[in-house]
């Protein structure tokens, strides 16, 4: 027990003992022989530990890190980090159910890794200097900076290719696809780019540190050659939701509050009733959820060009504080009834097709959904303008959630600055359990 904790003691100083390896200092050096002193009197146990070490890994967690085994995926209650680097894969034409099942396994293990800080299998110190090493080496000693790596599925995986002849089924997964998981109907407005839409697989990486959020994606893509490739991603910056009670609301590229009603890790029951995915699913979703992003551009030129009254009266909240245009505080409850007079009649405090009115619980049925996006600036498009606006990524039990909601907003006054050019739905299985993999209970 005394030369576990010495020996975890070390680890946690994993990333300088790695440099320090390669300069020894009297600090480092004293750090490995009190490792290896620890692996002796341990036997097998301390000396893997700085095996470990000389491979350049180390297997304690960085205090910066969120567990990623559990009964839920990791990266969707998890206090919204600040950083989303978000992928989308698809499985190489010819690869089955054995590749993707290799490749989960391989996802697994180097995400279990990169959640702690670690680097991916042997390293940035590859076993033969003339091959390239296991990991691509810009995050170390970066630490954990709370990485979550979020897995989906696509629909694809199960249904096969669009127009492909039956029975085209290549992952064996055609009788595993769940009832509720049917595609996103188009919306109105939509202006989908399919170059940034869609996926067999979906990983978000969520991270304090951008740097530590890229390596993730760029090193899983590389796990993954030969078996699925790469075919969009997303850098976000700044969260756009909170998802505790915890945290600060940010806001958003319009410079509104954004995520105050949504649904927090604290509020268990609404993420048991509207979040989780529950008995109607089949049983490896229990415990999932489902992911949907919309890449939606914003004309921030013309909306920065609009009165501030216009924008609260679009929005239906107050900008500096985010309370409701019906009074109050950011947290109190927006009253839709409440009218002022207006000439013979009366005018509505929270305009008739304000955001917040239209995407409401009451205006859709109860439905609730936990929001979790990010802005994204894409650099500018030569006419004065930039290319930024929300990765919006919402978690429901049912996509139709989504759908719902989408479809309600239809009226909505903020569809004069927004555009939505990008799309996806994931299935998000259920946590991994400790030995196991993502999805395992899919293919069982
Ligand atoms: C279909 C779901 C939603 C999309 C798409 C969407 C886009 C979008 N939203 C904002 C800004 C704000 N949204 C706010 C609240 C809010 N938005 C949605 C859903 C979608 N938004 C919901 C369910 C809610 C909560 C409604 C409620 O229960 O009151 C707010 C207010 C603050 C907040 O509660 O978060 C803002 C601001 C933008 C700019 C945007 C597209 C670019
Ligand atoms: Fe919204």
């Amino acid at each position: 027990m005394m030369a576990v904790e010495q020996s975890a003691e070390n680890e946690k100083e994993a990333g300088e003992v790695d440099s320090e390896l390669l300069r020894p200092s009297r600090r480092g050096l004293f750090g490995l022989l009190g490792a290896g002193a620890a692996g002796l009197a341990l036997g097998g146990g301390g000396g893997a530990a700085l095996a470990s070490h000389l491979a350049g890994g180390s297997e304690a967690p960085d205090s910066g890190s969120v567990p990623f085994h559990g009964a839920h995926q990791a990266g969707i209650v998890t206090p919204a980090q600040d950083r989303l680097h978000f992928a989308a894969f698809d499985m190489v034409s010819g690869s089955g159910r054995e590749e993707l099942i290799a490749l989960l396994r391989d996802w697994t293990s180097a995400a279990e890794r990169l959640v702690r800080g670690q680097e991916v299998g042997t390293g940035i110190e590859p076993s033969n200097a003339l091959l390239p090493p296991d990991d691509t080496g810009e995050a170390t000693g970066l630490g954990a900076g709370h990485l979550t790596l979020t897995f989906g599925l696509g629909r694809r995986l199960f249904t096969g290719r669009e127009g492909a002849s039956d029975p085209d089924d290549p992952f064996g997964l055609r009788s595993r696809l769940p009832r509720a998981f049917e595609p996103l109907p188009s919306f109105a407005f939509d202006l989908l780019d399919a170059t940034q839409s869609g996926g067999d697989l979906c990983v978000q990486a969520c991270a304090d540190d951008p740097q530590i959020a890229v390596h993730a994606i760029r090193n899983l893509a590389r796990i993954a050659v030969g078996r699925a490739h790469l075919s969009w991603s997303q850098l976000g910056f700044g969260r756009t939701a909170s998802t505790s009670r915890r945290q600060d609301t940010p806001r958003n590229l319009f410079g509104f509050k954004d995520g105050t009603a949504n649904v927090m890790a604290e509020d268990t029951a609404s993420l048991e009733q509207h979040i989780w995915a529950g008995a109607e699913a089949p049983e490896w979703m229990r415990g999932g959820s489902y992911l949907v992003a919309r890449k939606i551009q914003m004309t921030i030129e013309s909306w920065d060009r609009a009165s501030l009254d216009e924008q609260e009266r679009i929005i239906g909240r107050t900008k500096r504080e985010g309370g409701p245009l019906s009074g109050g505080a950011e947290f109190d409850q927006p009253d839709f009834e409440a009218a002022v007079p207006a000439g013979d009649t009366e005018e509505p405090m929270i305009d008739v097709a304000a955001h917040v009115r239209l995407a409401h619980p009451d205006h859709n049925g109860g439905a609730r959904m936990l929001r979790r996006g990010y802005n994204y600036v894409d650099g500018s498009n030569g006419l004065g303008q930039l290319g930024a606006g929300l990765f919006f990524i919402s978690f429901q039990r049912d996509p139709e959630t989504f759908v719902r909601v989408q479809r309600s907003l239809k009226p909505d006054l903020l569809n004069e600055y927004i555009r939505h050019i990008g799309s996806g739905l994931w299935a998000i299985p259920a946590g991994v359990q400790p030995g196991g993999f993502i999805a395992q209970a899919l293919f069982e």
